[in-house]
């Protein structure tokens, strides 16, 4: 076990620069997800991580090793793929024996370390099988009891799960989690996939064209988002632009944001530090509700309900505003207050504590 230290790692491929100057320390035993759209370099960085390239510039330390220029399988780490890649020609006791074989594990520890390896991911019965007589899940856990057994120093993961149905998904989230828990391995997993990396990780690293946006917990980065692209990428988020913004300072307190939408005023608590004359408001669907039209309500402004999605636990509107835009308002089932059909005329109600950031 140990911490992950990535410290300026560049990466170019011809022309295309593909990591920039990225720095990131993962601590000992934590679990990291690096999410981001397709081709924003989540498995560049994973195979700067694991050897697998060497970065032009920039340092990989695992604790105080410096491992930048040490060979991948002299790097100590437990690798899962998203296809598996197990040996087809061997049997799942012998694909998770293999890495001890080559550590040159005697016959007697090796069958007793496999076993457990096997219990662990609850395949010990299945252990004299050939991949192709296996489930994707199946396979799936034989990887990860192949990468864990040889009790690597970091355990990486790239899209372990993607080519699962979505049921296996869920449950493999869980075999991992209690897994790498039990394991106490620091663990960098890739995905795509948001609702996966939220629900995984201690913390996300959210990329963007080779950088991160915004490294946080996943309550951060989806109540704090950064900017627009992260509250964009991390669940739906009525982005919104906002004019005249103004803060009073009050003596050691937080101060109080003014903005407006239109000519509509809005106060709120959460700004980002950054902050200029206009900027974007970050509203979640959930945040926002609806009463009846009034002629005036603070903190709300008009607008008509366009169409409405009835889906037990919440109804979902779109709504335009006066500018003619559309956004979307999530009430609960719970919190209902109304029910409103195309046409209705609605003040929409914005919470003071949601954010604004800079444009
Ligand atoms: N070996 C390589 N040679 C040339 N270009 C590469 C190589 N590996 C990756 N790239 C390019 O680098 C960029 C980032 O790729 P990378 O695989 O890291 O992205 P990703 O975020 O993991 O995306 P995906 O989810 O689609 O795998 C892409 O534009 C890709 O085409």
């Amino acid at each position: 076990m140990a911490s992950i230290t990535i410290d300026g790692v560049a990466k170019t491929f011809g022309a295309q620069k593909v990591l920039h100057d990225l720095s990131l320390h993962v601590p000992d035993g934590a679990f990291y997800t690096l999410l981001g759209p397709s081709g924003c370099g989540k498995t560049t960085l994973l195979r700067c991580i694991a050897g697998f390239y060497t970065p032009d510039s920039g340092r990989l330390l695992f604790d105080n090793d410096d491992v930048t220029q040490v060979p991948a399988y002299r790097r100590d780490i437990g690798i899962v793929f998203q296809d598996y890649a197990l040996f087809p020609d061997k049997t799942a006791f012998d694909n998770v024996a293999y890495g001890l074989r080559a550590r040159g594990v005697g016959r007697q520890e090796l069958k007793r370390r496999v076993e457990e390896a096997l219990d662990n991911v609850g395949l010990l019965a299945l252990a004299d099988r050939y991949p192709a007589q296996m489930s994707g899940g199946q396979r799936q856990r034989v990887a990860l009891a192949r990468a864990l057994v040889i009790r690597p120093r970091v355990l990486l993961m790239d899209e372990p799960l993607s080519n699962l149905d979505a049921k296996m998904r869920l449950q493999m989230r869980n075999v991992i989690l209690d897994l790498v828990r039990e394991a106490q391995i620091t663990t960098v997993f890739v995905t795509h996939d948001q609702e996966e990396a939220l629900a995984m990780s201690d913390q996300v690293a959210l990329m963007d064209q080779g950088s991160i946006a915004q490294l946080g917990s996943p309550e951060e980065l989806y109540g704090l988002p950064a900017n627009a692209y992260v509250a964009d990428f991390i669940g739906s988020a009525n982005i919104i632009p906002v004019q005249s913004i103004r803060l009073d300072e009050a003596d050691g307190q937080a101060g109080v944001l003014h903005y407006r939408i239109g000519e509509y005023v809005f106060e709120g608590l959460r700004g980002s530090a950054d902050l200029k004359d206009s900027g974007l408001l970050i509203a979640r669907p959930e945040d926002l509700s609806l009463i009846a039209a009034t002629p005036y309500m603070p903190n709300s402004m008009p607008g008509e309900v366009l169409r409405r999605q009835y889906l037990g636990f919440k109804t979902v509107y779109s709504i335009r505003l006066a500018d003619a835009s559309e956004i979307r308002v999530e009430l609960h089932a719970g919190n209902m207050v109304g029910s409103f059909q195309p046409g209705d005329r609605v003040q929409v109600l914005v919470p003071v504590d949601s954010r604004v950031v800079a444009a």
